[in-house]
């Protein structure tokens, strides 16, 4: 068995390539991960993320490019590989009549070196829920379910596509918790989500894939230039709201402050967030930043 940690990076790519009847999905992909890192991968619907992100897995063959996880070609992983990977596909089902307890506990003997199927159980907080046949779950228990499935093994490496599609808040907040232990325990994550605070959460760098190549690349507050960005002071003066933008918000404030005679009525000062920045990545226009000549 390949020694994992003696590789120098957990996932490197080069050049992937993959069409669909001629078209191309995935079209020339560079990414390299580390270990322990957690990856979001981000883009729109189409852009080719399942395809890379299955390939990745062994799940699909490419036609072309470099590909080597832990250490491994997918396509020939040779064997204890797949033993030590976690995944959390977008879609599960199957096993409907089994309960929690039964289905994590049977899954557990196919791993040489499972976790504690109970302990597992109560991480993705399932507890309550143990002797509940699988298709009584809710929809975001039955993707806790999952997780738990996925990590019962004990990966080094693990997927997550789209996790949290279904979660109420507070779940999702839980289900953040338990990637944030998982990362702090090293095991090293991809995400895919279409949550962009989802991404900022949790992840130490992202990748924006459009049209099958990575575009952009880095930590989610300097993506695409985040952290360049000039900041956008608005205030309310003589019955109107007033609009600057910035590099030095804090001597404008001061500047306001002092014009105005202490509070400056109404004012707010605001950065892009990662989702203006991902939608100018992807050619959207933000919504939610006002742009100011
Ligand atoms: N099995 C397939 N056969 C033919 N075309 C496919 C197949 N799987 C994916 N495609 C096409 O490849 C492109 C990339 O699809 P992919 O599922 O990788 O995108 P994605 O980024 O995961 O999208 P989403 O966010 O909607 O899940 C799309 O145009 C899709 O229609």
């Amino acid at each position: 068995m390949v020694d994992v940690m003696s590789t120098p990076t957990a996932i490197r790519v080069r050049g992937l390539r993959k069409a669909y009847a001629g078209v191309a999905a995935v079209d020339g992909l560079d990414l390299d991960v580390e270990h322990g890192e957690v990856f979001a991968l981000l883009g729109p619907n189409g852009a080719g993320k399942t395809t890379t992100v299955e390939i990745l897995e062994g799940f699909r063959r490419r036609d072309g490019g470099e590909v080597s996880v832990l250490g491994a070609d997918p396509a020939r992983p040779g064997a204890g590989w797949r033993e030590r990977i976690g995944i959390v596909l977008q879609s599960s089902g199957g096993h409907d009549e089994l309960t929690v307890h039964e289905l994590v506990h049977h899954f557990a003997g196919y791993y040489p070196d499972a976790r504690d199927p109970d302990e597992v159980i109560a991480a993705v907080g399932l507890d309550e829920k143990s002797t509940t046949r699988a298709r009584h779950l809710s929809g975001g228990q039955r993707r806790r379910l999952d997780v738990a499935l996925g990590i019962l093994g004990n990966p080094a490496l693990l997927f997550l596509d789209e996790p949290t599609t279904g979660f109420d808040p507070e779940a999702r907040r839980e289900f953040w918790a338990l990637i944030t232990s998982l990362a702090a325990d090293g095991t090293t994550i991809i995400l895919t989500t279409h949550y962009l605070d989802e991404a900022e959460h949790l992840a130490g760098r992202v990748g924006v894939i459009t049209s099958g190549r990575i575009v952009a690349l880095d930590s989610p507050d300097r993506l695409g230039g985040r952290d360049q960005d000039q900041a956008v002071v608005r205030w309310t003066e003589d019955g109107h709201t007033q609009t600057e933008r910035t590099a030095e918000p804090t001597a404008l404030v001061s500047a306001l402050a002092h014009r105005l005679g202490g509070e400056v009525p109404g004012l707010t000062v605001s950065r892009p967030t990662l989702e203006d920045v991902y939608l100018r990545l992807i050619g959207e226009p933000a919504q939610t930043m006002e742009v100011v000549s």
